[in-house]
């Protein structure tokens, strides 16, 4: 058996697409499963390689569930990142005209890219949520509902048409998808890589998120990502998702790690990785001395210290 990857399904989905796009999935089995956490389980326990699930998009967002999975539970890693421009097309069985909609599915991430949409062309419509876009088709061919939010690409999959294409609130909308395995050695520098992490404060105090963020800000390391996360002990208790630029074994990226661990109660790390956009992080000298060559010669001033030969 060719080793495999799970993804969000059923087949039809944007996370089909955009794992399509990695070359090495044309190497794998690709496995259709339920939910997000149903693929982050299968990885868990060794029945997939690697599971492939949205984690972020442009217009709302972290998605919380994949966040919350990769916060809690088992450590996992991410290996690989895609970026998808999403476009919704409006799915209906044959015959079905826009009069006729009573009820519409998609999954909850899709609705904020087409609540306006929604808003002028079906403003009676009755919204539920669907486990994913392309299940929201299946259910529409079972008769369940009237209409499905989702890629084009899945009507012919689920029998129906497309009402309407192109579909989208906002301009430019892209949604991130992540390749996510179990912890093993982070995925090769590139020179545009990310690298995400999970915080949790010691203690509260005023200044307590600044102290975190100071840790990379006096390194000149840029954030993309900064999402609070409730830990479930209460109201106010939050863990922090960062994504930084640059990679583990960057040494400016190396030292903020090692001082988030001294200041934090915990860190998770969720991996280094190629930047989907690669772009190569930019140092933005925000204090002197934060040049890659200033980290190197600092180390290397420190070890000739250490041996006497300054
Ligand atoms: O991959 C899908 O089709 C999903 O259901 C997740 C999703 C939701 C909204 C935009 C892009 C992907």
């Amino acid at each position: 058996m060719p080793a495999s990857y799970a993804y969000l399904g059923p087949e039809g989905t944007f996370t089909e697409v955009a794992l399509r796009t990695l070359p090495e999935a044309a190497t794998r089995e690709l496995i259709p499963y339920v939910s997000v956490q149903s693929a982050l389980d299968a990885v868990r326990v060794g029945e997939a390689e690697a599971a492939f699930v949205p984690i972020e998009n442009s217009v709302e967002g972290g998605i919380t569930t994949t966040l919350d999975e990769l916060v809690a539970g088992t450590p996992l890693m991410i290996y690989r990142e895609v970026l998808l421009s999403i476009t919704f097309a409006l799915l209906v069985r044959p015959g079905t005209k826009l009069s006729d909609i009573k009820t519409v599915t998609a999954h909850p991430a899709a609705q904020p890219q087409v609540r306006n949409w929604l808003k002028t062309h079906l403003p009676d419509a009755v919204w539920e949520s669907a486990a994913s876009n392309a299940d929201g088709a299946r259910l529409v061919q079972e008769g369940r509902y009237d209409a499905a939010f989702a890629g084009e690409f899945a009507a012919a999959r689920y029998g129906l048409e497309a009402l309407e294409t192109g579909i989208h609130d906002a301009e430019n909308a892209q949604t991130r998808f992540v390749l996510v395995g179990r912890p093993a050695r982070p995925a090769a520098r590139t020179g545009a890589d990310k690298t995400s992490i999970v915080l949790w404060q010691r203690d509260d105090h005023p200044g307590g998120l600044r102290d975190l963020l100071g840790e990379f800000a006096t390194r000149g390391i840029n954030l993309m990502l900064l999402q609070s996360r409730p830990t479930g002990a209460g109201i106010g208790n939050y863990c922090f998702c960062i994504d930084a630029e640059g990679h583990i074994s960057d040494r400016r990226m190396a030292e903020a790690l090692m001082g988030l661990k001294r200041i934090c109660l915990q860190v998770r790390f969720l991996g280094s990785y190629p930047r989907a956009d690669m772009q190569p992080g930019e140092v933005r000298p925000l204090f002197p001395g934060t040049s890659d060559e200033e980290f190197m010669g600092a180390a290397d001033w420190v070890a000739r210290c250490q041996d006497g030969r300054f």
